[in-house]
């Protein structure tokens, strides 16, 4: 660990904030577990006429332009590094389907609010179509602030990447430097990757999905293997998903660590 004494950025504390935040991300994926698929909000030629003007789906519309910066007290790499993109894509192409059931209840802006509250980072002072969000939640009976008021946990989780990277930069500055310097990301890769604690996160996430989305009722011939949210679908999210994207984040934000 480094010596500049800065507790805060401990790898021990970092990994904490990653652990509770996955207990926010599984509940998330529990409540949009309980919209089915609604492709319809998804589908970029949509001509929806709540959003006149706008050519695209409700979920492009929602997230345009809602690239958020974390971290602004890390170095100035911090700044650039964002995947939000990549998250999305992710999400909406691979992930959705297995998530949610086949169908279309017309819930389309309550399966796309759950969707905001799984992903989006939370930072509403960037996102420049607030005025238009917020007159449109209006109109639908939902707060603005509802939806991003909550930090929303998948980009959160992954661009805490940054500070993981940092962390790791100030407990093995040389190695990293030299890698930095060589622009050498297999290596970064390899210094960064610690593969005990990425099974210990899948199975971890596993046992919480099965024991936060267990079905309670009163009486004792509860089917106990009828989840909310399938667990190995969470795992595998991480797996496929989370993990691979908070390495690129790292690796990202290292590959300018040394810049001015
Ligand atoms: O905990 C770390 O050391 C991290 O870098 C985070 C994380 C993860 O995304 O969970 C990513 C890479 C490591 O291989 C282990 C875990």
């Amino acid at each position: 660990m480094g010596s500049n004494g800065i507790d805060r950025l401990s790898l021990d504390s970092i990994r904490q904030i990653l652990v509770d935040l996955e207990d926010t991300i599984i509940f998330s994926l529990i409540e949009r577990a309980k919209f089915p698929l609604n492709s319809p909000a998804y589908a970029s030629t949509n001509n929806n006429p709540s959003l006149p003007g706008f050519y695209g789906s409700l979920m492009e519309f929602l997230v345009k332009g809602t690239e958020a910066v974390h971290a602004q007290e890390l170095p100035s790499a911090a700044a650039s590094v964002s995947v939000n993109k990549n998250i999305w894509d992710s999400y909406v192409n691979q992930f959705l389907p297995l998530l949610a059931s086949k169908g279309d209840d017309g819930n389309y802006a309550l399966s796309v609010a759950a969707d905001l509250v799984c992903l989006q980072a939370s930072n509403t002072n960037q996102v420049p179509n607030s005025h238009l969000l917020s007159s449109f939640w209006s109109r639908i009976g939902i707060e603005l602030s509802v939806v991003l008021g909550q930090f929303c946990a998948i980009s959160r989780r992954i661009h805490y990447g940054k500070f993981v990277g940092e962390t790791k930069f100030r407990g093995a500055t040389e190695a990293y430097s030299a890698a930095i310097r060589a622009k050498d990301r297999e290596t970064i890769t390899n210094l960064l990757t610690d593969e005990k604690v990425e099974a210990m996160v899948k199975q971890r996430v596993k046992k919480k999905s099965m024991i936060f989305g267990q079905q309670v009722t009163l009486n004792d011939t509860n089917n106990s293997s009828n989840f909310k949210v399938d667990p190995s679908l969470v795992s595998r999210l991480y797996d496929e998903l989370v993990i691979p994207l908070t390495k690129d984040v790292e690796v990202e934000y290292l590959l300018r660590r040394l810049d001015n």
